[in-house]
């Protein structure tokens, strides 16, 4: 990715200080500190319940921290709600997705193309938000007037729904993405189609965090990887160099 993505190493996009949750006795997310540049794709991986969901509430305010600081853009957004998160163009996907059902793929674009970044940023001329909404499904693989645009969104299958979900990002605008598990449940087929789209994402100049357990597919693209294993931060580097490190062996043993 390193030809195609170019990574601004001057102050970070996202600067991450000491940050930790924990639910009851449990501590999801414990002491985590990193940096995000602007054009970089940084990969958050770990077993199963390592605190991946969490980092990704917790940077986009779906759940407040216990401590730490979470910087973007040099403003503290700690502890923001995430609709003004999502107005500084932080925008992210859904493990569980949960469409409008009843409405049509395209019109389920409608809530952020009607949402106040973009209202800012297109001077309040929403123009024709339909077809707006349609080239925005095509720009994620939906064939151009194909019947699927028009269907109900609780009737869409599996990989049609991801890409809905990727969709929604771009309608914001957004200039950091975070994808959870984009990849998971998808063929080999549709992988390769969505693939594409993300690296189109990254020569566009977009920031990308995906949390990924697809890992062969993700360290194709991924700049840099962060391995959380019980909450904690055990490696952050390229994902070769990482995988090396015999403490995310261990952490992947029996569980991967
Ligand atoms: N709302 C919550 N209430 C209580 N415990 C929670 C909550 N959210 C997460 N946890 C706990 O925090 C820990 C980290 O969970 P999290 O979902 O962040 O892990 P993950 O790495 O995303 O897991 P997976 O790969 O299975 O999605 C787990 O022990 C989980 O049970």
């Amino acid at each position: 990715m390193d030809e195609i993505s170019p990574v601004d190493s001057g102050r970070p996009l996202l600067k991450v200080r000491d940050l930790s949750k924990s639910f009851g006795g449990v501590r999801a997310v414990i002491a985590a500190t990193f940096d995000l540049h602007k054009g970089e794709l940084l990969g958050i991986i770990g077993p199963n319940g390592s605190g991946k969901t969490t980092m990704v509430n917790l940077l986009t305010g779906f759940v407040k921290p216990d401590s730490g600081v979470i910087e973007y853009e040099g403003r503290n957004i700690t502890g923001w709600m995430p609709y003004r998160i999502a107005r500084l163009g932080i925008a992210r996907t859904f493990q569980m997705i949960r469409p409008f059902a009843e409405l049509a793929a395209f019109k389920n674009l409608v809530i952020p193309l009607y949402s106040p970044r973009v209202k800012s940023l297109s001077g309040g001329k929403y123009g024709d938000r339909d077809a707006v909404a349609k080239d925005l499904l095509e720009e994620v693989g939906f064939e151009r007037e194909s019947s699927v645009t028009y269907k109900a969104a609780g009737s869409l299958p599996h990989g049609y729904l991801k890409r809905l979900e990727l969709a929604k990002c771009l309608a914001l605008r957004a200039d950091l993405i975070i994808l959870d598990e984009l990849f998971s449940g998808l063929s080999i087929a549709e992988l390769a189609g969505i693939v594409p789209i993300i690296e189109k994402l990254m020569v566009e100049g977009k920031t990308i965090i995906m949390i990924e357990h697809r890992l062969r597919e993700l360290f194709r693209i991924a700049d840099r990887v962060l391995v959380l294993n019980y909450g904690m931060i055990i490696a952050d580097g390229k994902p070769a160099a990482v995988m090396e490190q015999d403490e995310v062996r261990q952490a992947y043993l029996g569980s991967e």
